[in-house]
């Protein structure tokens, strides 16, 4: 194992980045030590890729094992024995005349909980921060020019605002006027003078963070903390510019450190609105037209001063003792800030080819491809269900069907239904409905026009169905058994509704076999084939009850939900319409009972599908762009599942009710 070179910078030009006119800088800071860390941080090495005219630094991250090494360009990199003051005359003073110049500047500070956040912005009495020693310049220059210095300081606390210099206040509110506007309604704007009366303000301002709530006893509070400077003119008082400095709370990651209750949402929402921050700074620097502001508090407080004439510095602070998180931090501000600040990825590439193609590959296995497989794993599914539920899985129909069938012990009167195109859409309608939007909480009126069309497109896409799979896989074993028991099966009157589409259903499989089978199949496509083999299946499966044999004198009533394989029925099996003699649940229990399996099977397909496929197919996933892809791929290298359920991907910046909304789009595709 190679030893990483010890950090080290040569600061002849270490000035020469600098670049005025560049939007946003990203740069780190490794925390100096305290007694008891007298150990060099050996696994961070600094260096210019072009010498000493470059303009940026590399800095390379290695594990202490080392089994993982990444590297990452950014602006600059200060290293444990660079004080502030040094920092301040390189990275922020440059920034100081331009906010009497109209423009807003932003200092954000963010990193892992104890990487010397507070200590950069805030600092100590023995050596000020960047906020104070950026106070006393502009309070200079506001002499010589004229202008007026006020300040604000605010928390913002799982996504409330509060005022630290008027703690009796109520909540900010964040609100937009007619011109797009921020304004913080409640936020108290006090005048400065002198450096002495900004440090009383700001430092009765730290301790005034007393929580609102008492959470637990003594549990130090984590949140945000913003403090305005405004330079305003002083003949009209108007705002010319802004400065801000940002300290986030520290980046907890959640899978890793065991949290509960209060501490963990305290943790996810912090984490979510580091995410909302670096995807409003990629937005930026990428020109999007559309830039997520409303994501988070904090980016909606911060939009007047990232977005239009601004200047943005991102400030990554690291541990001085090996930290994860500190390495994810890293990866994130240069990831956000693609186009200018390239991810330097060469050795992790390496890595990746040995490491990553196998969990791909252990994963394929996993990813079924043939419809055989995906009967099983939605078998195995509905198996589980049933097993749960301790009852009996029964053929997949709709209530109505159900319904009207359950007064009838005639097959063949469920038959005619079952065989009618208006009654397989009542099917699915009712699975569509009842099922799939169950949960949804968007009781508007777009939600109501989203479930009709889905419902729609259901209603129509029912004579889609393969019949050449259905012949395939089903012809010689139970469409031929039905027909041997003499029953009317529904299949066959299937069947021959589907064969008037056949050209249809050639195309579209001509067109599935065009995915590449060792790529992972698109979701959409994915659950469209659950979907069509549900629909198979509702028609073609029953799912039978097996009976102790005549002379077997238990009492044991077997359920098989082997719909991969059903077997040729015997003297032992006997169909659905013996519901009421075996005293089993109601058709209306059993439909539910499946079609929550079939939910659980899309999430654990769509899930998978997270945690495997490429960039470029999960970009093709609704609500999933370049931003989220590429924190998807972040959090994919620091677990090798990090999404195990669908709360998850609030770690991707999403909310609950986005969450929802995304899959209910990806199962309304399915009938398109
Ligand atoms: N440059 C430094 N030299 C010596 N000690 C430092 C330095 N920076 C930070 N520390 C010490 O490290 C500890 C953690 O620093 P600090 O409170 O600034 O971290 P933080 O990132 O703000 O933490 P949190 O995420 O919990 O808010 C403090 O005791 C602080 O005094």
């Amino acid at each position: 194992m190679d030893t990483p070179r010890p950090v080290h910078l040569d600061r002849t030009n270490a000035n020469a980045g600098l670049n005025p006119s560049k939007k946003v800088r990203v740069i780190a800071k490794i925390r100096g030590f305290a007694d008891l860390e007298a150990e060099s941080a050996n696994w961070v090495s600094v260096d210019k890729p072009k010498g000493g005219e470059s303009s940026s630094v590399t800095v390379s991250f290695r594990d202490p094992w080392g089994s993982r090494k990444e590297s990452y360009e950014l602006d600059n990199f200060y290293q444990q024995n660079e004080g502030n003051d040094t920092m301040f005359s390189r990275e922020v003073k440059p920034l100081i005349s331009g906010v009497f110049d109209g423009f807003n500047a932003t200092i954000i500070a963010y990193g892992a909980k104890g990487s010397g956040k507070t200590h950069v912005i805030q600092g100590s009495v023995k050596e000020p921060g960047l906020a104070p020693l950026a106070m006393a310049e502009i309070l200079s220059m506001s002499e010589e020019i004229e202008k007026s210095i006020s300040i604000s300081f605010y928390e913002i606390f799982q996504d409330r605002v509060y005022d630290l210099l008027d703690p009796k206040r109520p909540e900010v509110q964040v609100l937009e006027n007619g011109q797009g506007k921020i304004q913080l309604k409640g936020l108290s704007q006090v005048p400065v003078k002198s450096i002495s009366e900004f440090q009383k303000l700001y430092i009765s301002g730290y301790s005034s963070r007393k929580p609102v709530q008492k959470i637990t006893m003594e549990l130090p509070r984590r949140s945000h903390k913003g403090l305005i400077v405004h330079v305003s003119s002083e003949s009209d008082a108007l705002s010319v510019g802004k400065m801000n400095f940002v300290e986030l709370a520290g980046y907890e990651d959640t899978r890793r450190k065991s949290g509960e209750g209060l501490n963990l949402v305290e943790s996810t929402k912090v984490n979510k609105s580091i995410y909302a921050l670096h995807n409003v700074v990629y937005a930026l620097n990428a020109n999007e037209s559309h830039v997520p502001y409303r994501e988070s508090k904090l980016t909606r407080m911060l939009q007047d001063s990232l977005g239009g004439k601004s200047r943005i510095l991102m400030l990554a602070c690291l541990n001085p003792s090996f930290c994860q998180d500190s390495m994810y931090m890293v990866s994130l501000a240069s990831r956000s800030c693609q186009g200018i600040n390239q991810t330097v990825l060469d050795t992790a590439k390496k890595n990746k080819s040995s490491a990553r193609p196998m969990l791909l590959s252990s994963r394929k296995s996993q990813i079924p491809g043939s419809v055989s497989t995906i009967k099983r794993q939605i078998g195995s599914q509905m198996h589980a269900s049933a097993k749960k539920a301790g009852g009996i899985t029964s053929m997949m129909k709709g209530r109505k069907l159900f319904d009207e069938a359950s007064h009838s012990t005639k097959p063949e009167k469920m038959a005619e239904k079952a065989s009618s195109t208006s009654d397989i859409a009542s099917t699915i309608r009712s699975f569509v409905q009842e099922q799939v939007f169950q949960e949804s909480s968007v009781p508007d009126a777009m939600a109501a026009k989203d479930s009709t069309s889905v419902v729609e497109h259901a209603a129509s896409s029912v004579t889609t169905i393969n019949p050449q799979e259905t012949a395939i896989s089903d012809k010689d074993s139970f469409l031929h058994t039905q027909d041997n028991q003499g029953e009317v099966s529904i299949n066959s009157d299937l069947k021959m509704l589907c064969i008037d589409e056949e050209s249809q259903i050639i195309d579209k499989e001509n067109n599935h076999s065009l995915i590449n089978k060792d790529e992972s199949p698109l979701i959409s496509e994915r659950l469209q084939e659950i979907s069509n083999n549900l629909k198979q299946l509702i028609s073609s499966t029953p799912l039978c009850i097996e009976m102790p044999p005549r002379n077997d004198t238990s009492s044991n009533i077997q359920v098989s939900a082997n719909i991969v394989e059903p077997k040729t029925p015997d003297q032992s099996i006997v169909m659905y319409d013996k519901w009421e003699a075996a005293n089993i649940k109601s058709p209306w229990e059993t439909f539910n009972m499946r079609s929550s399996g079939m939910k659980t099977s899309l999430v654990q397909e769509y899930l998978k599908l997270l945690n495997t496929a490429s960039k470029d197919d999960l970009k093709r996933l609704k609500g999933i762009g370049e931003k989220r892809a590429t924190y998807i791929l972040e959090l994919r290298e620091q677990s090798s599942e990090p999404f195990k359920n669908l709360d998850d991907l609030k770690d991707i910046g999403l909310s609950a009710k986005q969450i929802k909304g995304m899959m209910k789009k990806e199962v309304g595709d399915l009938f398109n």
